[in-house]
């Protein structure tokens, strides 16, 4: 069994973590953090976790972090990144779901971040934790910087475009909507029902701390500079990422078997049929991105329907889905999940 802790577990995606756990049958969790709640059971904080985590929460500095084989940091950017050497060298294995690890630029994550970096030699060694691109260099990692959420639906919905170089690079757009869980579970005023309910709107239309992110990931694809216009939105619903991508093709090519062959040994990755329309409650709980590829009128413009569960595919269980890559597991172990519907 891999012993696994888990700080920040009282968010989001730090319960999420845990329900997929829960039933991976390769794991025992071992510890799960929480500062605010510590020596509360898991399970009388999410009842959802009756019969399912035994255990309660501990201090950061009480779980015994070091006896894990792997921590997963399900924390605010800026904490994994003062953690991480210690850990790596008490053996431990280290998936950050925040963006400490995801900018191999230092300089441009601190413009983008707003803070220093507090480990800027593990930058370099830390493996993207997209298994699509990065699979094998997964597997022998020691750190793993898990994906953003908006950062994992565009580059799935963008790669097959780019690495086949049949689009134009340097005039992508990528509208892309967001459900309110993506921002997490501390309380904000832009979150309340009544500002995010019965709304819809445009945020960070100026720059998005995930634009440099994609802008990277795209560009090694690329092997050149990547353009791109990233504008996130609000969405009145829980769960879920819809990324619509633009781009203009450069060469007339058939987009629909692209596709199919670019994924056609991806598991996670679930190319639908021409002329499908991908809806978000499709993937709701379960680890898929969903893609649809048009060519509207015929026309030069192709429009690449992406959707994810931004808490799944976009965070815990794309995580779930590089720690068994990390141990030599089957990748798909504990994540055969058929999505919640209706
Ligand atoms: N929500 C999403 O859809 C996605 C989130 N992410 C990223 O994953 C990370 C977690 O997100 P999410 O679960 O939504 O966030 P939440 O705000 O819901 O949870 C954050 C957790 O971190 C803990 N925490 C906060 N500060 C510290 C600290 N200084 N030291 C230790 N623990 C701390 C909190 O518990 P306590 O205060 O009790 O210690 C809490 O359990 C973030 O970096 C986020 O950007 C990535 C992709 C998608
Ligand atoms: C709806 C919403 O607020 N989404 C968050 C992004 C999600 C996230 O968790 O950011 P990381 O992937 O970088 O960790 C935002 O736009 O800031």
């Amino acid at each position: 069994m891999i012993k696994v802790g888990i700080v920040g577990g009282t968010g989001y995606t730090g319960v999420e973590l845990m329900r997929l756990l829960a039933r991976h049958g390769g794991v025992k969790l071992q510890a799960i953090t929480s500062r605010k709640e510590a020596g509360m059971p898991v399970a009388e904080m999410y009842p959802s976790l009756r019969g399912h985590v035994d255990i309660a929460f501990s201090t950061p500095t009480d779980a015994k972090l070091d006896e894990c084989d792997v921590v997963f940091f399900a924390t605010p950017n800026g904490i994994a990144m003062q953690e991480a050497t210690t850990l790596l060298e008490a053996g431990v294995k280290v998936i950050d779901l925040a963006a400490d690890f995801r900018i191999k630029d230092v300089a441009e994550w601190e413009k983008w971040y707003g803070m220093s970096h507090a480990s800027p030699g593990l930058v370099a060694e830390a493996v993207y934790g997209l298994p699509e691109v990065n699979r094998d260099k997964i597997r022998t990692a020691r750190l793993i910087a898990n994906p953003g959420c908006y950062p994992t639906a565009v580059q799935l919905g963008f790669l097959p475009l780019i690495e086949a170089g049949v689009v134009d690079a340097s005039s992508l757009i990528a509208d892309s909507k967001s459900g309110v869980s993506g921002a997490g579970r501390k309380a904000e005023v832009h979150t309340l029902l009544c500002e995010a309910g019965d709304n819809f709107k445009a945020y960070g239309v100026g720059g998005h701390r995930h634009l440099p992110e994609i802008k990277q990931g795209l560009a090694a694809a690329a092997q050149a500079p990547v353009g791109l216009t990233f504008v996130p939105h609000l969405t009145p619903m829980i769960r879920g990422i819809h990324a619509t991508l633009y781009a203009k093709l450069t060469k007339d090519v058939d987009v629909q078997a692209l596709f199919e062959q670019r994924y056609a040994n991806e598991r996670f990755v679930d190319v639908m049929p021409a002329g499908s329309t991908p809806e978000t409650r499709s993937v709701r709980g379960g680890n898929t991105c969903r893609i649809a590829v048009h060519r509207p009128q015929g026309g030069d413009t192709v429009v690449v329907l992406s959707v994810i569960d931004n808490l799944v595919k976009g965070a815990a269980g794309q995580a779930v889905q590089n720690m068994n890559l990390l141990f030599g597991l089957p990748e798909g172990q504990g994540l055969d999940i058929v999505p919640l519907l209706p």
